[in-house]
């Protein structure tokens, strides 16, 4: 049980009449890199909302970091170590990158009434930091976000990830609307964090990146999850059957 950094119990949430996630048990270990596979509606998003504390689960039990969790809000996931990057990142685009990185957890030297002095330079050194440990290269740390490619704004919010130490990473798709070499760097990163021995669940639907990137596979369809497989246990074949329910996995034939 010691290694285990994230665990679900039965894990289910209905909005309403809508059974988007049905007793998923899940499991990951530290220093795997598990990738999230499905369908659209498939139920890969309302998992990742019930783990970080986004919304409140109908049913299950979620174990973090060897405590079992209720988090009220995303930010008590935040607290605990967990850190999300979203399709729809939310960075600030008037901010440069040590301000974006540190949003919300601003380093302050002084306090004076309403207004605070920013501690600039130990902010400017932190996020140096956090990019050298991502591998993430950013020309100009003073640009404002607003003047950055969509493959340098995805590498700001992961090094973002990295830098308050955090105990698990989840990326929701975090290519899907990046190029070529972008997604390339962004997959970087990606293997650095491997090297650096943190855990990462990976939302993808992409096939190459996934089999590239990760250890375990685990397909869900049709809100239940119907596939938990090592890589070297399967190939893209086997998964497509997977997503498609041309092969159905053990929780599918139990519920029937
Ligand atoms: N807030 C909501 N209210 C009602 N139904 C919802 C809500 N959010 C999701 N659903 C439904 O739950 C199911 C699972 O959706 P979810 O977004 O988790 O799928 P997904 O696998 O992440 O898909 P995609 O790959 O398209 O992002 C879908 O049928 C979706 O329409």
């Amino acid at each position: 049980m010691s290694d285990i950094v994230l665990k679900t119990e039965n894990l289910t949430k209905h909005y309403g009449g809508v059974h988007a996630l049905q007793e998923a048990n899940f499991e990951l270990r530290k220093g795997e890199h598990v990738a999230i596979m499905g369908d659209n509606g498939a139920g890969k998003s309302t998992f990742v909302r019930q783990i970080t504390g986004v919304e409140q689960r109908t049913d299950g039990k979620i174990w973090f970091d060897g405590k079992e969790v209720n988090f009220a809000g995303p930010i008590e996931a935040r607290e605990a170590g967990i850190e999300t990057v979203f399709q729809n990142l939310a960075l600030a685009d008037d901010l440069d990158v040590p301000s974006n990185l540190f949003l919300g957890r601003e380093k302050v030297l002084f306090n004076l009434g309403p207004f605070s002095i920013l501690d600039r330079k130990a902010m400017r050194k932190a996020t140096e930091a956090a990019l050298v440990r991502t591998a993430v290269k950013i020309p100009n740390l003073s640009s404002t976000i607003r003047h950055m490619s969509g493959g340098q704004r995805q590498c700001v919010a992961i090094a973002r990830t990295a830098t308050f130490a955090s105990k698990l990473i989840i990326m929701d798709e975090p290519t899907a609307a990046l190029g070529v070499q972008e997604t390339a760097q962004v997959e970087n990163i990606i293997r650095t964090l491997k090297e650096n021995g943190e855990p990462l669940i990976l939302v993808s639907h992409n096939m190459r990146q996934v089999f590239d990137l990760v250890d375990r596979i685990v397909v869900f369809r049709r809100g239940r999850i119907v596939a938990n497989l090592r890589k070297q246990d399967t190939d893209g074949n086997d998964i497509v059957a997977y997503i498609t329910g041309a092969k159905t996995g053990q929780a599918e034939l139990q519920a029937a």
